[in-house]
């Protein structure tokens, strides 16, 4: 359903050149829901906004839902539903006007128009909203009509830009309930950005991790964790650096990292470390505030991939020489 070879941005700016997006290759097969993680800056958005025919790639190639994206982007556009991380509706229209506009921009006749509206209404528990004014919704509420409207011509592919970003936990689960009901009953095919691991943890059938422009790993969740074997340890601390010396001194005791509560690591096993690790901490008098042990996560592929966590927003894509 989406195929990409070698896609790529670059951005002049007054002062540098930015290579946003370098060489992006991926596959999307029908009825899959794939998530593109990665920090902020890593080229999720840029990726997104050329498959979806609103940026010009500064090089490659793409097929998105049976059309060349350079060649056919009108053909694209009718096959597709883009929500991006702002929405796409008037702030002014009302809940069922906007939808019924939107379905009219997309040439469906007036019957047309009003049945695909109270389906897409019934679906998204929007029909109480109806007459409500968009500007006057909650956040959830909001982020439901913003489906809708990015469905309302029964798109093949949906395309969705973060689209949790900013909700309460209840509303989050809401929209990744709708997210997995429309693949489920619809088959619609979903590729979805995201910097948040338990959204890419819990909804997608695959993850390609991006970062610097560029895929670093993909695979499904549970094959992505695998391939970081081992336990691993968070300990929290006043003194960072002091358990992370300690901690490197243990057997086979990896990348660690030190944030300004504690430190991370891995080691081969978890239950056999800490018998060591505790007893040194005491020895060398560096008290602790918590320890636990779990099994990798995504954020722990994305630091074993790239050496730093997925949660390091200072991090700019690359510059150009
Ligand atoms: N119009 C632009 N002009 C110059 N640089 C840009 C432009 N758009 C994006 N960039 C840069 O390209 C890089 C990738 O940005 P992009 O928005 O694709 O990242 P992202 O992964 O979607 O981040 P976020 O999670 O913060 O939305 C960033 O360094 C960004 O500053």
């Amino acid at each position: 359903m989406i195929h990409v070879r070698g896609l790529a941005r670059r951005f002049h700016t007054r002062r540098s050149t930015v290579d946003a997006v370098t060489g992006v290759d991926l596959d999307v097969a029908a009825g899959e829901v794939v998530g593109f993680l990665g920090p902020n800056g890593a080229g999720k958005t840029t990726t997104l906004r050329m498959l979806t025919t609103l940026l010009e790639p500064s090089a490659g190639s793409a097929e998105v839902a049976g059309h060349d994206l350079l060649r056919e982007p009108a053909l694209v556009r009718r096959r597709i539903g883009y929500v991006a991380q702002g929405g796409g509706c008037s702030p002014h229209g009302r809940v069922r006007e906007e939808l019924v506009l939107q379905a009219r921009l997309h040439r469906l006749d007036r019957d047309r128009a009003r049945r695909r509206v109270d389906e897409l209404m019934d679906r998204f528990a929007l029909t109480d909203l109806a007459d409500r004014p968009t500007a006057s919704l909650s956040g959830g509420q909001r982020r439901r009509v913003d489906l809708a409207v990015g469905l309302v011509h029964d798109p093949a592919v949906l395309f969705l830009d973060e689209p949790t970003v900013a909700l309460d936990p209840r509303s989050r689960a809401h929209v990744w309930d709708h997210v997995r009901s429309l693949n489920a009953e619809h088959g619609t095919t979903i590729f979805l950005t995201t910097h948040y691991l338990d959204e890419a943890d819990a909804l997608c059938d695959r993850v390609l991790v991006i970062d610097h422009g560029r895929i670093v790993a993909a695979g499904s969740p549970s094959e992505l964790k695998r391939q970081v074997s081992g336990d691993v340890v968070e300990v929290g601390s006043a003194r960072p650096s002091a358990v992370a010396e300690i901690a490197g001194r243990l057997p086979g005791a990896r990348d660690v990292t030190t944030t300004a509560t504690g430190v991370r690591f891995h080691v081969p096993r978890g239950d056999t470390a800490l018998p060591e690790l505790l007893p040194a901490l005491v020895l060398a008098g560096v008290s602790i505030t918590s320890v636990q042990v779990h099994r990798p996560t995504l954020d722990d592929v994305f630091l074993a991939m790239t050496g730093r966590p997925l949660h390091d927003d200072t991090q700019e894509a690359p510059v150009a020489a």
